[in-house]
């Protein structure tokens, strides 16, 4: 049986049958065992053929067997890969009940048996990629799913945006984790094109603190050792010996263009932003063998995720309303800037000495700029989908930390763009509804992954819905969550956020200028213990 796009899964696939999920499992493995791409560890023959060559699109894999009939098709990921909650798995599974296993069902139907209809929606190789990566590493480790496809910028047809050299063909693929010939741009071009980069957003931005960054040399700095790895970079502690500061380097692993499009993103974003909850950027590494590295504040109390998950760390209400506070406060200034996070979860906040979070990796993200080489008629109506909708026709305005944006009124080609967001991005079990289904989508999407973030933090509870309740249409559990997860002496009005954050329907969301002075409001409350006014408690039930 199989789930039409844009239908929940139907329940017989709930139940946890071999036989019925067999054609999925197929069309899986036929559109993984397309020409170029690479299982088990063997590359397959026609490396160059583009996504244009594999005729009818991914879709049409439907119905096939399983051409190496290898037992690779492991459905149920956390059974496979020895993860420690095996025998919880296991459990699930026996019971007919396993709620990750529709959750990966729905993600092959949608995007992975059917990859070209996920790229030609995708904006952006780098995004399809990394969605596949994610559910290779986080939902299904079993799967091997090697390919990546790379789409070429014909789509960025923004003035003196030069990042991307291939103009031509639709779509081209390679391999990641491999080092294709022409793929290390050199560090002169990597820095110009950042440079012009720049300088395009820096006329075009909204923002008006844009600050002057260092160039660092690498023998002005002390290597520390290695922190942490993610999917495309490294991060090591540096210290700069003129002052003795501590930051964080960020170098790529490999030196394939993926990741440095990944890094170049993240830069992009990272200088244009300065705010406390927010990743501070240092600036960039010259002379690093040809790597693109930056530097960023060091954040010495660790990832979000580590402290909210290790129950021997004890942590009050007014402790973790003060970190959903400052992930709000952080995430209504990105949105101020029109910048989309969305990969926002709980391991990419990271956590201040003194209990501060900010918010990190910008990899993903989307920047709105201006595009000024449209007919620039601005658009007042209120159509949904857009960012500031409310502030369409303001020309200034200031965040609530004090940061002064100039907004301007959205082009046509803005509004239009912002309708069209399809592509796929971001960490499964955070990522909202909309997302999910393929549907567009807009900043909205951010604020859905904030309300799983306050659920866990809520009920330091892991994000994957084998233990946080989901819905099947990818939305929370509410009854469930409350029953099993919010304790008594839990602010009633932080579970009410929660779960208004987690609305399936965008609209119903509160907005993080919204939430953010209820989080602060109900911080305050907690600490002196005076009641809320009505006005200022997150209650929307009036
Ligand atoms: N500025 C920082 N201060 C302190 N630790 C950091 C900093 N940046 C990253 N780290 C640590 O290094 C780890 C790896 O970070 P990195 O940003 O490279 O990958 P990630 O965000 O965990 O994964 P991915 O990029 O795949 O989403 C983080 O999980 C965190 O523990």
């Amino acid at each position: 049986m199989i789930v039409e796009p844009g239908s929940c899964p139907p329940t017989s696939l709930l139940s946890t049958n071999h036989r019925e999920q067999k054609p999925l499992i197929n069309r899986f493995h036929m559109a993984m065992s397309k020409p170029s791409i690479k299982q088990n560890g063997h590359l397959n023959k026609n490396e160059n053929r583009t996504d244009d060559e594999y005729g009818g699109g991914g879709g049409g894999g439907g119905g096939g067997g399983n051409e190496n009939g290898n037992g690779n098709a492991e459905i149920c990921p956390k059974i496979a890969n020895g993860d420690n909650r095996k025998s919880r798995s296991n459990n699930h599974h026996n019971r007919g009940n396993d709620p990750t296993r529709w959750w990966l069902v729905h993600f092959i139907q949608r995007f992975i048996a059917d990859p070209k209809r996920t790229l030609t929606r995708s904006r952006s190789a780098t995004d399809a990629t990394r969605f596949l990566r994610h559910i290779q590493t986080r939902i299904s480790p079993a799967i091997k799913c090697d390919t990546v496809y790379e789409e070429s910028s014909t789509n960025t047809k923004r003035r003196n945006s030069n990042c991307d050299q291939n103009q031509s063909s639709a779509y081209t693929r390679m391999r990641s984790q491999s080092v294709p010939n022409n793929s290390v741009c050199s560090k002169n071009h990597q820095l110009l094109s950042l440079q012009r980069q720049s300088d395009t957003m820096t006329r075009s931005s909204s923002v008006h603190d844009l600050r002057r960054h260092e160039v660092y040399r690498a023998n002005e700095l002390d290597f520390g050792p290695i922190i942490g790895q993610g999917f495309y970079g490294i991060a090591r502690t540096v210290t700069f010996r003129k002052t003795g500061q501590i930051m964080v380097m960020k170098e790529t692993k490999t030196f394939d263009k993926e990741a440095q499009k990944i890094f170049v993103k993240e830069v992009q974003v990272l200088k244009r932003l300065k705010h406390p909850n927010v990743l501070n950027f240092m600036g960039l590494l010259l002379d690093k063998d040809n790597q693109m590295c930056f530097l960023v504040d060091y954040i010495a109390g660790g990832t979000l995720k580590n402290i909210i998950h290790d129950l021997s760390i004890p942590l009050t209400w007014l402790q973790r309303l003060r970190y959903a506070k400052d992930i709000a406060a952080g995430m209504e200034y990105l949105h101020s800037c029109n910048i989309i996070h969305r990969d926002l979860n709980s391991s990419n906040c990271l956590v201040k000495s003194d209990g501060q979070v900010v918010v990190a990796d910008f990899g993903l993200s989307r920047i709105n700029l201006e595009d000024d080489d449209y007919a620039s008629a601005p658009m007042n109506d209120g159509s949904s989908g857009s960012f500031r909708r409310e502030q369409r026709s303001t020309s200034t305005t200031i965040t609530s930390n004090g940061n002064i944006v100039v907004v301007r009124p959205k082009t046509r080609r803005q509004i239009l763009r912002d309708r069209q967001r399809y592509t796929v991005v971001g960490s499964p079990y955070w990522m909202a509804p909309e997302m999910l289904k393929g549907q567009c989508y807009d900043e909205r999407v951010d604020i859905f992954s904030f309300g799983i973030m306050l659920c866990e933090i809520i009920g330091r509870v892991q994000a994957d819905p084998d233990y946080l309740p989901r819905t099947q249409d990818f939305g929370l559990n509410v009854h469930l969550f409350n029953q099993k997860y919010c304790s008594k002496d839990c602010p009633k009005q932080f579970i009410a956020i929660a779960i208004a954050c987690c609305d399936i329907n965008p609209d119903s969301r509160p907005a993080f200028c919204v939430s953010h002075p209820w989080l602060e409001a109900l911080a305050l409350s907690v600490e002196t213990g005076v009641g809320l006014s009505s006005t200022s408690n997150g209650d929307n039930s009036s």
